[in-house]
Protein backbone atom coordinates (compact mmCIF):
# COMPACT_ATOMS: atom_id res chain seq x y z
CA UNK A 1 0.00 0.00 0.00
CA UNK A 2 1.33 3.29 -1.21
CA UNK A 3 1.86 6.17 1.62
CA UNK A 4 -1.60 7.62 -0.26
CA UNK A 5 -3.34 4.58 0.06
CA UNK A 6 -2.38 4.16 3.20
CA UNK A 7 -3.84 7.87 4.17
CA UNK A 8 -7.16 7.48 2.69
CA UNK A 9 -7.66 4.31 4.27
CA UNK A 10 -7.16 5.85 7.83
CA UNK A 11 -9.54 8.60 7.00
CA UNK A 12 -12.41 6.31 4.71
CA UNK A 13 -12.33 3.97 7.96
CA UNK A 14 -13.13 7.37 9.74
CA UNK A 15 -16.28 8.58 7.58
CA UNK A 16 -17.60 4.58 7.92
CA UNK A 17 -17.28 4.87 11.87
CA UNK A 18 -18.73 8.78 11.77
CA UNK A 19 -21.61 7.42 9.05
CA UNK A 20 -22.33 4.75 11.78
CA UNK A 21 -22.79 7.16 14.23
CA UNK A 22 -24.77 9.36 12.35
CA UNK A 23 -27.09 6.32 11.49
CA UNK A 24 -27.62 5.23 14.83
CA UNK A 25 -28.15 8.63 15.64
CA UNK A 26 -30.85 9.70 12.65
CA UNK A 27 -33.26 6.18 13.67
CA UNK A 28 -33.32 7.60 17.38
CA UNK A 29 -34.60 10.64 15.86
CA UNK A 30 -36.75 9.18 14.24
CA UNK A 31 -37.87 7.20 16.70
CA UNK A 32 -38.81 10.76 18.97
CA UNK A 33 -40.97 11.68 16.15
CA UNK A 34 -43.05 8.57 15.91
CA UNK A 35 -43.59 9.20 19.42
CA UNK A 36 -44.62 12.84 19.15
CA UNK A 37 -46.95 11.71 16.62
CA UNK A 38 -48.80 9.07 19.32
CA UNK A 39 -48.76 12.14 21.86
CA UNK A 40 -50.37 14.50 19.44
CA UNK A 41 -52.89 11.62 18.78
CA UNK A 42 -53.40 10.97 22.24
CA UNK A 43 -53.86 14.49 23.40
CA UNK A 44 -55.78 15.73 20.65
CA UNK A 45 -59.34 14.42 21.89
CA UNK A 46 -61.62 14.95 19.00
CA UNK A 47 -60.08 17.47 17.41
CA UNK A 48 -58.20 15.86 14.21
CA UNK A 49 -54.00 16.14 15.48
CA UNK A 50 -52.07 18.34 13.54
CA UNK A 51 -48.47 16.45 12.63
CA UNK A 52 -47.00 19.24 10.81
CA UNK A 53 -45.56 22.20 13.09
CA UNK A 54 -44.34 24.85 10.77
CA UNK A 55 -43.22 27.12 13.91
CA UNK A 56 -40.96 24.18 15.29
CA UNK A 57 -39.46 23.15 11.87
CA UNK A 58 -38.58 26.83 11.94
CA UNK A 59 -36.57 27.54 15.03
CA UNK A 60 -35.10 23.63 14.75
CA UNK A 61 -33.47 25.11 11.12
CA UNK A 62 -32.86 28.30 12.86
CA UNK A 63 -31.21 26.93 15.63
CA UNK A 64 -29.17 24.67 12.96
CA UNK A 65 -28.00 27.82 11.17
CA UNK A 66 -26.56 29.76 14.22
CA UNK A 67 -24.86 26.76 15.63
CA UNK A 68 -23.20 25.80 12.53
CA UNK A 69 -19.50 25.85 12.67
CA UNK A 70 -18.41 24.83 9.25
CA UNK A 71 -16.74 23.67 7.04
CA UNK A 72 -20.28 23.29 6.09
CA UNK A 73 -22.25 26.28 4.75
CA UNK A 74 -25.18 27.39 6.60
CA UNK A 75 -28.09 26.85 4.34
CA UNK A 76 -26.61 23.57 3.15
CA UNK A 77 -26.47 22.15 6.72
CA UNK A 78 -30.13 23.53 6.85
CA UNK A 79 -30.70 21.26 3.73
CA UNK A 80 -29.63 18.33 5.28
CA UNK A 81 -31.80 18.82 8.02
CA UNK A 82 -34.92 20.23 5.96
CA UNK A 83 -34.38 16.53 4.29
CA UNK A 84 -34.50 14.81 8.20
CA UNK A 85 -37.45 16.57 9.47
CA UNK A 86 -39.19 15.45 6.14
CA UNK A 87 -38.65 11.82 6.34
CA UNK A 88 -39.78 11.69 10.30
CA UNK A 89 -42.96 13.69 9.17
CA UNK A 90 -43.49 11.27 6.80
CA UNK A 91 -43.04 8.20 9.50
CA UNK A 92 -45.73 10.48 11.42
CA UNK A 93 -47.86 11.08 8.87
CA UNK A 94 -47.23 11.21 5.11
CA UNK A 95 -47.86 14.88 3.63
CA UNK A 96 -50.01 15.53 0.87
CA UNK A 97 -49.09 18.71 -0.91
CA UNK A 98 -50.87 20.46 -4.08
CA UNK A 99 -49.12 22.54 -6.09
CA UNK A 100 -49.76 24.34 -9.44
CA UNK A 101 -48.48 21.94 -12.03
CA UNK A 102 -47.59 20.20 -14.05
CA UNK A 103 -44.16 18.48 -12.51
CA UNK A 104 -40.99 20.40 -13.09
CA UNK A 105 -42.82 24.26 -12.45
CA UNK A 106 -40.66 26.80 -9.95
CA UNK A 107 -43.68 26.15 -7.71
CA UNK A 108 -42.81 21.82 -7.53
CA UNK A 109 -39.49 23.10 -6.37
CA UNK A 110 -40.77 25.65 -3.65
CA UNK A 111 -43.24 22.78 -2.43
CA UNK A 112 -40.36 20.58 -1.81
CA UNK A 113 -37.70 23.37 -0.80
CA UNK A 114 -40.37 24.06 1.71
CA UNK A 115 -41.72 20.43 2.95
CA UNK A 116 -38.81 18.35 1.59
CA UNK A 117 -38.41 15.22 -0.67
CA UNK A 118 -40.30 12.89 1.45
CA UNK A 119 -43.98 15.09 1.02
CA UNK A 120 -46.02 13.70 -1.48
CA UNK A 121 -46.26 16.38 -4.40
CA UNK A 122 -49.85 16.55 -6.21
CA UNK A 123 -49.79 18.97 -9.27
CA UNK A 124 -53.25 20.56 -9.84
CA UNK A 125 -53.95 22.91 -13.48
CA UNK A 126 -55.24 26.16 -11.87
CA UNK A 127 -54.64 27.84 -8.92
CA UNK A 128 -58.15 27.44 -8.03
CA UNK A 129 -57.82 23.66 -7.81
CA UNK A 130 -54.75 24.12 -5.61
CA UNK A 131 -56.79 26.20 -2.76
CA UNK A 132 -60.31 23.47 -3.52
CA UNK A 133 -58.06 20.57 -2.87
CA UNK A 134 -56.60 22.09 0.06
CA UNK A 135 -60.51 23.21 1.16
CA UNK A 136 -61.98 19.74 0.71
CA UNK A 137 -58.98 18.25 2.90
CA UNK A 138 -57.65 16.14 -0.12
CA UNK A 139 -54.16 17.60 0.17
CA UNK A 140 -53.09 18.71 3.78
CA UNK A 141 -51.44 21.78 2.06
CA UNK A 142 -51.24 24.00 -1.10
CA UNK A 143 -48.00 25.80 -2.40
CA UNK A 144 -48.95 28.93 -4.47
CA UNK A 145 -46.85 32.33 -5.73
CA UNK A 146 -47.38 35.23 -4.31
CA UNK A 147 -44.85 37.52 -5.51
CA UNK A 148 -42.12 38.23 -8.07
CA UNK A 149 -39.15 40.59 -7.77
CA UNK A 150 -39.12 41.47 -10.86
CA UNK A 151 -42.99 41.53 -11.90
CA UNK A 152 -45.06 42.44 -8.74
CA UNK A 153 -47.92 40.90 -6.62
CA UNK A 154 -49.49 37.53 -8.44
CA UNK A 155 -52.64 39.24 -8.02
CA UNK A 156 -54.80 35.64 -9.14
CA UNK A 157 -53.84 34.54 -5.91
CA UNK A 158 -54.63 37.49 -4.06
CA UNK A 159 -58.05 37.47 -5.35
CA UNK A 160 -58.52 33.37 -4.47
CA UNK A 161 -57.78 34.38 -0.41
CA UNK A 162 -61.03 36.20 -0.77
CA UNK A 163 -62.66 33.81 -1.89
CA UNK A 164 -61.20 30.81 0.49
CA UNK A 165 -61.55 30.32 4.18
CA UNK A 166 -57.75 29.02 4.29
CA UNK A 167 -55.05 30.12 6.77
CA UNK A 168 -51.28 31.14 5.40
CA UNK A 169 -49.34 28.60 7.39
CA UNK A 170 -45.93 29.60 6.36
CA UNK A 171 -43.51 31.12 3.33
CA UNK A 172 -40.50 30.68 1.22
CA UNK A 173 -38.68 32.03 -0.99
CA UNK A 174 -36.80 30.91 -4.24
CA UNK A 175 -34.56 32.04 -6.97
CA UNK A 176 -35.68 32.06 -10.08
CA UNK A 177 -33.33 31.03 -13.03
CA UNK A 178 -34.78 30.70 -16.54
CA UNK A 179 -33.18 29.01 -19.05
CA UNK A 180 -33.59 28.70 -22.74
CA UNK A 181 -34.56 25.33 -24.01
CA UNK A 182 -34.42 23.14 -26.93
CA UNK A 183 -34.63 19.47 -28.07
CA UNK A 184 -31.54 17.44 -29.56
CA UNK A 185 -33.34 17.78 -32.93
CA UNK A 186 -33.16 21.82 -33.53
CA UNK A 187 -31.27 24.03 -34.96
CA UNK A 188 -30.19 26.61 -31.99
CA UNK A 189 -30.37 28.90 -35.75
CA UNK A 190 -33.97 27.68 -36.63
CA UNK A 191 -35.87 28.70 -33.69
CA UNK A 192 -39.24 30.21 -34.83
CA UNK A 193 -41.01 30.15 -31.32
CA UNK A 194 -40.66 30.36 -27.76
CA UNK A 195 -43.17 29.10 -25.39
CA UNK A 196 -43.64 30.29 -22.19
CA UNK A 197 -45.95 31.65 -19.06
CA UNK A 198 -46.31 34.87 -19.37
CA UNK A 199 -45.07 35.81 -16.26
CA UNK A 200 -41.55 34.74 -17.41
CA UNK A 201 -41.85 36.28 -21.01
CA UNK A 202 -42.36 39.55 -18.75
CA UNK A 203 -39.10 37.93 -16.13
CA UNK A 204 -36.98 37.84 -19.25
CA UNK A 205 -38.32 40.91 -21.21
CA UNK A 206 -35.01 42.62 -22.27
CA UNK A 207 -32.83 39.41 -22.71
CA UNK A 208 -35.34 38.28 -25.38
CA UNK A 209 -35.29 42.08 -27.05
CA UNK A 210 -31.68 41.94 -27.62
CA UNK A 211 -30.94 38.18 -28.62
CA UNK A 212 -34.87 37.49 -30.52
CA UNK A 213 -36.79 39.75 -31.76
CA UNK A 214 -38.35 38.37 -34.40
CA UNK A 215 -39.41 34.80 -33.11
CA UNK A 216 -43.05 33.88 -32.38
CA UNK A 217 -43.47 34.24 -28.48
CA UNK A 218 -46.45 31.57 -27.58
CA UNK A 219 -48.07 31.91 -24.17
CA UNK A 220 -48.55 28.92 -22.69
CA UNK A 221 -50.60 28.12 -19.15
CA UNK A 222 -46.81 27.07 -17.58
CA UNK A 223 -43.40 26.89 -18.43
CA UNK A 224 -43.71 22.89 -17.59
CA UNK A 225 -45.77 22.64 -20.25
CA UNK A 226 -43.70 24.71 -22.60
CA UNK A 227 -40.82 22.51 -21.70
CA UNK A 228 -43.14 19.51 -22.59
CA UNK A 229 -43.92 21.23 -25.90
CA UNK A 230 -40.61 22.29 -26.95
CA UNK A 231 -39.10 18.69 -26.18
CA UNK A 232 -41.20 17.23 -28.88
CA UNK A 233 -41.31 19.96 -31.78
CA UNK A 234 -38.55 20.71 -34.38
CA UNK A 235 -37.98 24.58 -34.10
CA UNK A 236 -39.31 25.38 -30.99
CA UNK A 237 -37.61 26.46 -27.78
CA UNK A 238 -38.90 26.79 -23.92
CA UNK A 239 -38.44 29.59 -21.56
CA UNK A 240 -38.26 26.86 -17.66
CA UNK A 241 -35.93 26.40 -14.74
CA UNK A 242 -33.55 23.35 -13.74
CA UNK A 243 -36.22 20.63 -13.07
CA UNK A 244 -38.14 21.01 -16.56
CA UNK A 245 -34.55 20.49 -18.06
CA UNK A 246 -34.04 16.74 -16.76
CA UNK A 247 -37.70 16.22 -16.69
CA UNK A 248 -37.67 16.65 -20.96
CA UNK A 249 -34.98 15.95 -21.38
CA UNK A 250 -33.91 19.39 -23.07
CA UNK A 251 -30.85 20.69 -23.93
CA UNK A 252 -29.38 24.36 -22.35
CA UNK A 253 -29.23 26.86 -25.19
CA UNK A 254 -29.08 29.88 -22.70
CA UNK A 255 -28.28 29.80 -19.32
CA UNK A 256 -30.34 32.11 -16.35
CA UNK A 257 -32.03 34.60 -19.26
CA UNK A 258 -33.96 36.36 -16.42
CA UNK A 259 -33.51 40.23 -16.80
CA UNK A 260 -32.98 40.97 -12.98
CA UNK A 261 -30.07 38.09 -11.50
CA UNK A 262 -31.44 38.41 -8.06
CA UNK A 263 -35.14 37.41 -9.83
CA UNK A 264 -37.15 35.36 -7.20
CA UNK A 265 -40.36 34.66 -6.15
CA UNK A 266 -42.18 34.64 -2.86
CA UNK A 267 -44.22 31.52 -2.21
CA UNK A 268 -46.75 30.83 0.69
CA UNK A 269 -48.06 27.62 2.50
CA UNK A 270 -51.91 27.35 2.15
CA UNK A 271 -53.68 25.33 5.18
CA UNK A 272 -56.23 24.98 7.21
CA UNK A 273 -54.79 24.98 10.66
CA UNK A 274 -53.38 28.54 12.91
CA UNK A 275 -49.81 28.13 13.14
CA UNK A 276 -48.46 29.10 17.03
CA UNK A 277 -45.90 31.86 17.22
CA UNK A 278 -42.66 30.53 16.45
CA UNK A 279 -40.68 33.99 17.99
CA UNK A 280 -39.98 35.47 14.46
CA UNK A 281 -43.32 35.64 12.48
CA UNK A 282 -45.27 37.60 10.31
CA UNK A 283 -48.57 38.42 10.00
CA UNK A 284 -51.27 38.43 6.69
CA UNK A 285 -54.76 40.59 6.44
CA UNK A 286 -56.90 41.03 4.09
CA UNK A 287 -59.03 44.27 4.34
CA UNK A 288 -61.95 45.76 2.35
CA UNK A 289 -62.61 49.94 2.17
CA UNK A 290 -64.39 51.56 0.40
CA UNK A 291 -62.61 55.29 -1.68
CA UNK A 292 -63.41 57.75 0.89
CA UNK A 293 -60.96 60.41 1.64
CA UNK A 294 -58.42 59.05 4.77
CA UNK A 295 -59.42 55.51 4.08
CA UNK A 296 -55.26 54.85 3.60
CA UNK A 297 -54.94 56.52 7.06
CA UNK A 298 -57.19 54.71 8.73
CA UNK A 299 -56.22 51.91 7.84
CA UNK A 300 -52.60 52.32 8.37
CA UNK A 301 -52.50 54.58 11.54
CA UNK A 302 -52.45 51.79 14.53
CA UNK A 303 -49.21 49.97 12.51
CA UNK A 304 -48.29 53.26 13.38
CA UNK A 305 -49.51 53.72 17.10
CA UNK A 306 -48.58 50.22 18.07
CA UNK A 307 -45.39 50.33 16.37
CA UNK A 308 -45.67 47.22 14.13
CA UNK A 309 -43.66 47.23 10.88
CA UNK A 310 -45.66 46.50 7.16
CA UNK A 311 -43.69 44.43 4.91
CA UNK A 312 -46.38 44.73 2.14
CA UNK A 313 -48.91 46.47 0.89
CA UNK A 314 -51.12 45.58 -2.14
CA UNK A 315 -54.54 46.87 -3.32
CA UNK A 316 -56.52 45.73 -5.60
CA UNK A 317 -60.37 46.31 -6.77
CA UNK A 318 -62.86 44.43 -4.58
CA UNK A 319 -64.87 43.98 -7.38
CA UNK A 320 -67.95 44.87 -5.03
CA UNK A 321 -69.47 47.48 -7.38
CA UNK A 322 -68.77 51.04 -6.89
CA UNK A 323 -64.75 52.12 -6.06
CA UNK A 324 -64.11 49.43 -3.43
CA UNK A 325 -60.35 48.08 -2.58
CA UNK A 326 -58.83 45.34 -1.45
CA UNK A 327 -56.11 46.01 0.59
CA UNK A 328 -53.73 43.18 1.37
CA UNK A 329 -51.35 43.83 4.13
CA UNK A 330 -47.96 41.50 5.68
CA UNK A 331 -46.81 42.68 8.57
CA UNK A 332 -44.07 41.94 11.35
CA UNK A 333 -45.91 39.88 14.27
CA UNK A 334 -48.24 36.81 15.41
CA UNK A 335 -51.63 37.62 16.14
CA UNK A 336 -50.85 36.30 19.55
CA UNK A 337 -48.36 38.88 20.31
CA UNK A 338 -50.26 41.60 22.46
CA UNK A 339 -49.35 44.76 20.31
CA UNK A 340 -50.64 42.99 16.84
CA UNK A 341 -53.95 41.53 18.61
CA UNK A 342 -54.29 45.61 19.88
CA UNK A 343 -53.58 46.64 15.65
CA UNK A 344 -56.49 43.62 14.92
CA UNK A 345 -59.04 45.06 17.49
CA UNK A 346 -58.56 48.80 16.57
CA UNK A 347 -59.15 47.67 12.75
CA UNK A 348 -62.19 46.03 13.53
CA UNK A 349 -63.14 48.86 15.79
CA UNK A 350 -63.10 51.21 12.48
CA UNK A 351 -65.41 49.26 11.04
CA UNK A 352 -63.10 47.85 7.85
CA UNK A 353 -63.81 44.52 6.87
CA UNK A 354 -60.83 42.38 7.87
CA UNK A 355 -60.40 39.11 7.52
CA UNK A 356 -57.10 36.88 9.00
CA UNK A 357 -55.25 35.11 6.57
CA UNK A 358 -52.97 34.10 9.02
CA UNK A 359 -49.68 33.79 11.37
CA UNK A 360 -46.60 31.99 10.33
CA UNK A 361 -42.91 31.77 10.51
CA UNK A 362 -41.01 34.01 8.57
CA UNK A 363 -38.87 31.79 5.20
CA UNK A 364 -35.62 30.40 7.05
CA UNK A 365 -34.14 28.60 3.59
C1 LIG B 1 -41.47 15.91 15.58
C2 LIG B 1 -42.48 16.75 15.39
O1 LIG B 1 -43.31 16.70 14.27
C3 LIG B 1 -42.95 17.19 12.99
C4 LIG B 1 -41.54 16.87 12.67
C5 LIG B 1 -40.54 17.70 13.13
C6 LIG B 1 -39.10 17.23 13.19
O2 LIG B 1 -38.80 16.22 12.57
O3 LIG B 1 -38.30 17.86 13.87
C7 LIG B 1 -40.86 19.00 13.56
C8 LIG B 1 -42.14 19.45 13.56
C9 LIG B 1 -43.24 18.67 12.96
O4 LIG B 1 -43.50 19.14 11.67
C10 LIG B 1 -42.79 17.82 16.39
O5 LIG B 1 -43.90 18.36 16.36
O6 LIG B 1 -41.91 18.11 17.22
Amino acid sequence: MTEQEQALKVLRDQIDSIDKQIHVLLNQRATCAQRVAEVKQQYQGNEIAVFYRPEREAQVLKRVMERNKGPLADKEVARLFREIMSVCLALEKPMRVAFLGPEGTFTQQAALKHFGHSAQSAPMTTLDLVFREVEAGAAHYGVVPIENSTEGMATHTLDLFKRFNLRICGELELKIHHHLLINDNTDPELITRIYAHQESFAQCRSWLEANYPRVDHVAISSNAEGARLASLEVGAAAIAGDMAVDLYRLRILERNIEDQSDNSTRFLILGDQDVGPSGDDKTSILMCAHDKPGVLYTLLEPFHRHGISLTRIETRPAHQGGWSYLFYIDFEGHADEPQVQKVLSDLEASSVELKLLGSYPKAVL
